[in-house]
């Protein structure tokens, strides 16, 4: 019999039963909750008079809807009436059901995806679900984490387990040294770039080779995160001494005995030497050049030396059609370059990137520098309080400040416009989340995905830039 791959190895390990309908229960281990998903599932609960299956298996965290400035105001500062109410019933349905909570003023708070990992909450061999579709990031641990709708958020709660279906295997190696001003943020983007928002549809993808491997677990989860943006729910890393080191002293990471123990069955969390990949992508880094979106898609990417496509080369109507739409969207021309396209705003944050190492990098390349006068905005917004604090004590803070951007409290932010950060119509940023659909950011706000530091760059430029010429 063939080896199996990590993902077979954590769906056997947590598989309950086969349902009539050829779907599966899985037990899971962890469940991660926010403001805009939860609510109807608490009312669920509520309504059938149920009580949460395992209360201790529940962590809750607002992010979306928090407001990024004047936190010590706590929820009463929420202007917006829909936020604040967002935000407010969580805490209630969490003081309901007992479910820790991490509330708004607390320094622990910040973005779901953040702060699993950080707490240790997030632990290799676990199933963690979230009902958000970015859950994949903590798959950089060797977990199985999966995005999930409110419907199963109630399903969880109230039975700790998940109806889904088996996925097929992926594996992708990137393989070589990665060139100067290259990161991990251009790796998933020229994955999706080649393999389209759809192609990882129906599979888990492993991230492997030897690229991954000298990744730290920040960029691991850079690349986790986007794999939903690929059309995949789960993708993930197996377990080193990377993944150990990371978790080693947080919170809720096992200590003494037990985390000899518990590291000793996280070696087996890696796929076997004869494992079958039903499918496999191989990327050669030494050619990868930094990347950016132009269209409202994150599958419309190019290398920042690229230019916008050309409608009349696409062979299928359709295809011409819908080019011709996303480039009306983004107010840009066919053939256009990208290099030197005008910005007005720049947004460094999100669960893909607004980690400690993301923030250094921008320090870095903008230390004694100054955001260019034509850009209206430069936010920087910390994945978690406890990201925020140690930029702090590393005076990052203080670089940014001088440069000219804002340094805000943590949260979503201008990743998507359920909160006071948002791009007006028209508007253009370059931004370090993970989608640039219309709208995203703000009714008729157009967004460039790229890197930190390709949004630094465009801070300091006041256009698109390939940082490696700065
Ligand atoms: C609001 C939430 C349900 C949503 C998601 O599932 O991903 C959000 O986090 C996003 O990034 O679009
Ligand atoms: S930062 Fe963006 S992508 Fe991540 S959970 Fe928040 S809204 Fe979703």
């Amino acid at each position: 019999m063939a080896g199996q791959t990590l993902y077979d190895k954590l769906w056997s390990r947590h598989f309950v039963d086969e349902l009539d309908d050829g779907s599966s229960l899985i037990y899971i281990d962890r469940h991660l909750l926010h403001e805009v998903t939860s609510p109807q599932a608490f009312s669920g609960l509520k309504t059938n008079n149920r009580q949460p299956w395992r209360i201790g298996a529940n962590i809750a965290v607002p992010d979306h809807a928090v407001p990024t400035r004047k936190r010590e105001l706590g929820v009463a500062g929420i202007a917006d009436r829909v936020a604040r109410r967002q935000v407010e019933t969580l805490t209630e349905n969490c003081q309901h059901f007992g479910i820790p909570l991490i509330e708004l003023e607390d320094v622990r708070q910040g973005i779901v995806h953040v702060v699993g990992p950080e707490q240790g909450l997030t632990l290799p061999g676990m199933t963690i679900v979230c009902g958000d579709s970015h859950t994949a990031t903590h798959g950089a641990f060797a977990t199985l984490a999966m995005g999930i709708g409110t419907s199963e958020v109630e399903h969880v709660l109230a039975t700790q387990t998940l109806r889904t279906q088996k996925q097929k295997n992926m594996r992708v190696r990137f393989d070589g040294p990665m060139g100067l001003g290259v990161t991990p943020k251009d790796m998933i983007l020229a994955l999706i770039g080649r393999i389209g928002t759809a192609g990882g549809t129906g599979y888990a993808i492993e991230y492997s080779g030897d690229a991954i491997r000298d990744l730290s677990m920040e960029g691991r989860m850079t690349i986790c995160n986007m794999s939903i943006e690929a059309g995949a729910r789960a993708g993930m890393v197996a377990f080193d001494a990377v993944t150990e080191a990371f978790l080693r002293d947080r919170p809720h990471t096992p200590a003494g005995a037990d985390l000899a123990d518990a590291v000793e069955y996280w070696r087996s969390l890696h796929s076997d030497e004869d494992a079958v990949f039903d499918r496999e992508e191989v990327f050669d880094l030494g050619k990868l050049v930094p990347q950016v979106t132009w269209g409202t898609s994150p599958e419309m990417v190019t290398g920042i030396d690229g230019s916008v496509p050309v409608p009349e080369s696409l062979a299928s109507p359709a295809e011409r059609n819908s080019l011709t739409r996303a480039l009306d969207y983004m107010g840009l021309t066919p053939g256009q370059s990208l290099k030197g396209v005008p910005v007005d705003k720049v947004f460094i944050g999100s669960c893909t990137n607004a980690r400690i190492e993301d923030l250094r990098s921008v320090a870095n390349l903008v230390r004694g520098q100054k955001v260019h006068r034509s850009i209206q905005q430069a936010l920087i917004v910390p994945g978690s309080g406890l990201v925020g604090l140690q930029a702090e004590r590393e005076g990052l803070d203080t670089i940014f400040r001088k440069a000219g951007f804002e340094w805000r409290s943590a949260g979503c932010s201008m990743c998507l416009g359920m909160n006071d950060d948002r791009l007006s119509s028209g508007e253009r940023c370059v931004s370090t989340s993970n989608r640039n659909f219309e709208g995203r950011q703000g009714k008729g706000g157009r967004t460039h995905l790229a890197s930190p530091v390709m949004a630094a760059a465009a801070a300091l430029t006041g256009e698109i830039t390939d940082v490696r010429e700065l």
